[in-house]
């Protein structure tokens, strides 16, 4: 993967995603494919961003008992795209069985799809840790843990923030991919995200791929936000 921006498609229906899709086709867009279009246009949402020859996530962050996640995950592998997630939360069992699931899934001859796990969400603050969710390390350390635990159990890298990228590389080493969201330029509206980073800093901290949403997604002019994005997100601005 060659630093890629992967455009978070967070639209109700495939007349707003492919609407936006078209803007940008003449970048081959990497897109991700989220809960809300998935669960509304199912598989044929895939077909028809394939066709406009995008690369795909398809973020449906499994997070079930193990024997679930692989059956989910062998059907999931049949789809095709380049990349899937679960939650490291699910433990290292689960993240087995939804590789074996897309092993399993993905046709004889073609690889199958990279497997990320989520750590912890980028609209999660340190008081939420620690106040809600009961865990008693620092966001750097559960992060730190759950990466580990990713890696151990042979996926290809993790979702995180940007501010968590360097520590990660250090106990994951280089190849481990961090896959970055919860991205905004100081003018942006921050919505529900909470551990946030810019395009240039995403980069100066190491982050292999940017998700950004909203501020390409509901910018006046989508083709422009794209465009600075990703030039700031390549060093080039
Ligand atoms: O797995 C993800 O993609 C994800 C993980 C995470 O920790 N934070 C996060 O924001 N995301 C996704 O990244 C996208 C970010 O969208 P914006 O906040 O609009 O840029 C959304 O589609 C989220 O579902």
């Amino acid at each position: 993967m060659n630093k890629p921006l992967i455009v978070a498609l967070d639209f109700p229906s495939s007349n707003e995603a492919l609407s936006l899709v078209s803007q940008l086709e003449i970048y081959h867009p990497f897109v991700k494919v989220g809960m809300e279009l998935y669960y509304k246009e199912g598989p044929a949402i895939i077909e028809e961003l394939k066709m406009k020859n995008c690369n795909i996530f398809l973020d449906l962050k499994l997070h079930d008992i193990p024997n679930t996640v692989k059956q989910a995950m062998k059907q999931l592998a049949r789809l095709e795209v380049d990349l899937v997630n679960v939650h490291a939360a699910g433990g290292k069992v689960m993240m087995e069985a939804a590789l074996e699931g897309l092993e399993a899934g993905s046709r004889v001859g073609r690889k199958r799809p990279k497997c990320i796990a989520v750590t912890q969400l980028t609209s999660t603050t340190e008081n939420m840790l620690t106040e809600e969710l009961l865990i008693h390390s620092s966001m750097e350390t559960t992060i730190k843990l759950y990466a580990a635990l990713a890696k151990e159990s042979g996926l290809d890298g993790v979702v995180c923030s940007a501010l968590e990228v360097p520590s990660i590389k250090e106990v994951c080493g280089n190849n481990f991919l961090a896959i970055t969201p919860g991205i905004r330029n100081s003018e942006d509206n921050n919505h529900d995200q909470h551990r946030i980073v810019s395009p240039v800093q995403a980069n100066r901290l190491g982050s292999d791929v940017i998700v950004v949403g909203r501020s390409i997604t509901g910018a006046k002019d989508p083709h422009s936000a794209y465009l600075r994005m990703k030039s700031e997100w390549e060093g080039l601005l």
